[in-house]
């Protein structure tokens, strides 16, 4: 399509994309006051302005090769193709189309995006009649894989991904944002005692519930997923005090699918035959997958599978160690069901839940009816009518062993929560982990 369609006028069946053009187009003055106009609403005032862009609405007949950012530093820029202005009204297929969804999402260069950012504009998260913007958060290290990503979702034609940004600064990548999937965060080196990596990453997770904050939708939802993820969420929420507290999730969906798995297994079912599995507390070695509470076929588990011994020891630890195993199989961590865990989390909040199952989410504890600490983000059951909301499910029963360990996770997560005072404005850090404490997967 050319550019010059594409200067409609904006609708919400029209997007418009901004990019660095080459000089002799800037410089045309009716094109400098167009591109003003619209990148105008790019802008943070804690921001320096954007380099982007200029095309005028008669003058531009051919794709315009893309020039690279002078100031990759401060600023989100539209991608390659996405950057082309044009006029959905005309095009007959989208009109059942819901309004454009906006999802920012960090570590974008990294494994996991590598899966997830696909399925996302493929329509299997949000749903084959919602179009879709990815705003992707990179860093000045990661910049020219991120240009890489942007490039594949080119080249992979996804009717409804309309929108591709990227950028280094969160003020920019959240702007407007409804959903922001927080993947991006370092990774425990060979040496680093977990207080620091609380540190390191908090202050990732700190500096980015600022942007939220500042930007974002009211209502965005949030998943982080960066390691420690429940303490990085906490961080987070606590940062952006202008956004519900509800509304932030650390991921646990991947320990849920792997505790289903490991059932499915241990019964020698199909793993859809097993239902309402709580991961409880944190995501790490002292998770609790429950197995009181879950069912195969409908059942009560300890009905179908009988050796409370099996269901103690090897499923749990197996569930809460899964992730090292396979760093130690597959030399990295797990990316690919990672992302997967990701839609689950996500479709699990944008549908409603089947009739009476659950799933798990790391969420705020603020009321909760289980007597776990609260001001805290600990995983729990939950339930949404599929509106983005949940509420935490009622009827589960806890037995001694389901206690002990809930109080074992939820004193880890107080540990840390101390740890990362000077990041939630609650005072002074003092740091005094448990030793065991350890991410899945580290052993
Ligand atoms: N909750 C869960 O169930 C799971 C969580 N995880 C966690 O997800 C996170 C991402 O995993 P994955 O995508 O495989 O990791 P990758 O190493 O492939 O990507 C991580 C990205 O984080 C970014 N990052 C941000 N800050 C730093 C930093 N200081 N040093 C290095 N990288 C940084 C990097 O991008 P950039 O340079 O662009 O900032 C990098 O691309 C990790 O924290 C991992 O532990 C993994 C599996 C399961
Ligand atoms: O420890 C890691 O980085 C990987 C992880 O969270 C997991 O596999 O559950």
């Amino acid at each position: 399509m050319s550019l010059a369609m594409a200067m409609a006028e904006v609708s919400p069946y029209s997007y418009t994309r901004f990019q660095n053009l080459p000089s002799n187009l800037s410089s045309n003055p009716s094109t400098a006051h167009f591109f003003q106009k619209r990148r105008s609403s790019f802008q943070h005032p804690h921001r320096p302005p954007s380099i982007c862009c200029s095309v005028a609405p008669s003058q531009v007949e051919s794709p315009v090769a893309p020039v690279l950012p002078t100031d990759a530093a401060s600023n989100r820029e539209c991608y390659g193709v996405f950057c082309t202005t044009y006029d959905l009204k005309a095009d007959d297929k989208t009109r059942s189309w819901k309004s454009l969804i906006r999802v920012a999402v960090s570590g974008a260069a990294g494994m996991i995006s590598n899966h997830l950012l696909f399925k996302l504009a493929s329509g299997e998260v949000f749903g084959s009649d919602q179009p879709i913007v990815l705003n992707l958060l990179g860093s000045e290290r990661s910049y020219q894989a991120l240009e890489g990503v942007a490039m594949e979702l080119e080249d992979s034609l996804y009717p409804l991904l309309r929108e591709v940004s990227i950028g280094i600064n969160p003020y920019d990548i959240f702007q407007d944002a409804e959903w922001a999937l927080l993947i991006g965060a370092k990774p425990r080196g060979p040496g680093m005692e977990r207080a620091g990596l609380l540190d390191i990453n908090g202050q990732i997770f700190a500096e980015q519930g600022k942007a939220l904050n500042a930007v974002a939708s009211r209502d965005v939802k949030v998943i982080v997923v960066g390691n420690p993820c429940n303490t990085n969420a906490l961080i987070c929420l606590k940062n952006a005090p202008n956004i519900p507290a509800k509304n932030f999730h650390a991921l646990t969906r991947l320990d849920e699918n792997r505790a289903k798995c490991q059932l499915a297994l241990k019964a020698g079912v199909f793993y859809d035959k097993v239902s309402n599995v709580t991961i409880w507390g944190n995501h790490s070695t002292t998770q609790v997958p429950d197995f009181l509470n879950a069912k195969i076929n409908g059942i009560p588990v300890k009905e179908v599978i009988t050796d409370r011994k099996w269901l103690e020891q090897e499923f749990t630890e197996r569930v809460q160690k899964r992730g090292g195993v396979l760093i130690k199989k597959w030399g990295r961590s797990s990316a690919a069901s990672t992302a997967v865990s990701i839609v689950d989390a996500i479709r699990s909040l944008v549908t409603p839940t089947a009739n009476g199952d659950w799933f798990s989410s790391g969420v705020y504890t603020n009321g909760n009816p289980y007597g776990i600490a609260e001001d805290i983000v600990f995983s729990m059951p939950c339930r949404s009518n599929g509106d983005g909301d949940y509420e935490l499910v009622k009827e589960v029963v806890f037995d001694d062993f389901l206690r002990e360990r809930i109080e074992k996770t939820e004193a880890e997560l107080i540990a840390e929560k101390r740890c990362v005072a000077h990041l939630t404005g609650e005072g002074n850090a003092y740091c005094d982990l448990p030793e065991d404490t350890m991410l899945p997967g580290e052993q």
